[in-house]
């Protein structure tokens, strides 16, 4: 983003900002790296991604051939887990969590689904997105509604292309605002309302609407998209399946606010996650 070289203080979206937490998010990354090889046996199966990630290269390092692996390719690794793998999902499920809260007739319709379909006694499994569509659909929903990437990342035009008229010359950066998409009313009457409705066609079946594109679209869309679908239905559809979402207090949803940054995330609130009787 090379014009937030513009933004300095009192904006907190300015380079200096973002130097300062680059450097908090990678002294975090040296020192995981540092604890895990303090840990690190390398005789027994890795732990977790870092640990496989030290041992491939160390063995390569004693083959003599490191090639591009290194702690500093490590952290620039963790760095994209932890943006871009568990942020997004993470914050997607809270917006999950705080929309259902203020619609509770929507959070009854998935319990009762969920009875319905699966009962409490197996684990979810992605086959099970066939007999789930109202899941399907509020998941589709909530990706819609949330935009938690309302900027996308840049792109450069490698050519002179026209867009709806205007000439962009080769070289320009552009960001894919899929947000203005998402909240056209022309395509989704009403926008702003969470409904899950909206994807389920007159025989119930969940309906895929192209016009989502949370995941942006091409040859650069997001790698962990399948990923993340799945860690979407599973961990809200298990908790679905589980437990109850209540108001703090017992009456007063949270309201739905959001905090926005390069991730959009809804504002801190508090509420009860109970084991559903
Ligand atoms: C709900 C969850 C997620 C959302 C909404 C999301 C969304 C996005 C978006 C909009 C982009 C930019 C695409 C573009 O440049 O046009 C992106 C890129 C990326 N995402 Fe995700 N993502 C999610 C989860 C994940 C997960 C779980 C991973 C990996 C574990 C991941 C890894 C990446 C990577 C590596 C890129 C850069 C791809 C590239 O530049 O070629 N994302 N994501």
């Amino acid at each position: 983003y090379p014009w937030i070289r513009y933004f300095e203080p009192p904006f907190n979206i300015g380079l200096k900002q973002m130097t300062l937490i680059n450097q908090k998010l990678n002294s975090f990354f040296s020192e995981e790296i540092q604890k895990h090889k303090e840990t690190l046996d390398e005789n027994q199966p890795p732990r977790d991604y870092t640990e496989a990630y030290l041992i491939e290269m160390n063995k390569r390092i004693k083959a003599g051939n490191q090639g591009s692996f290194s702690e500093w390719q490590l952290q620039a690794a963790m760095g994209d887990m932890w943006t871009a793998g568990m942020e997004t999902t993470v914050t997607t499920l809270r917006f999950a969590v705080l929309y259902l809260l203020n619609y509770p007739n929507e959070l009854k319709k998935l319990h009762e689904e969920m009875d319905e379909m699966v009962g409490r006694e197996r684990d979810l499994s992605m086959n099970d997105q066939k007999i789930l569509p109202y899941l399907c659909a509020t998941i589709h929903e909530v990706q819609r509604l949330a935009n938690i990437l309302p900027i996308n990342l840049t792109h450069t035009v490698i050519e002179d292309v026209v867009v709806g008229g205007y000439r962009i010359p080769k070289d320009t950066i552009v960001v894919a605002q899929t947000p203005s998409v998402h909240l056209d009313e022309k395509l989704f009457p009403d926008p702003y309302t969470f409904s899950p409705e909206r994807h389920i066609d007159a025989n119930g079946r969940f309906v895929k609407n192209d016009h989502i594109l949370p995941f942006s679209i091409g040859k650069r869309a997001c790698m962990g998209e399948s990923l993340a679908r799945m860690e979407l239905f599973l961990f809200l559809g298990s908790l679905v399946q589980h437990c109850d979402f209540r108001p703090a207090d017992g009456k007063t949803p949270p309201p739905i606010e959001t905090v926005t940054g390069s991730v959009q995330c809804p504002a801190p609130y508090d509420c009860v996650i109970v084991p559903r009787t």
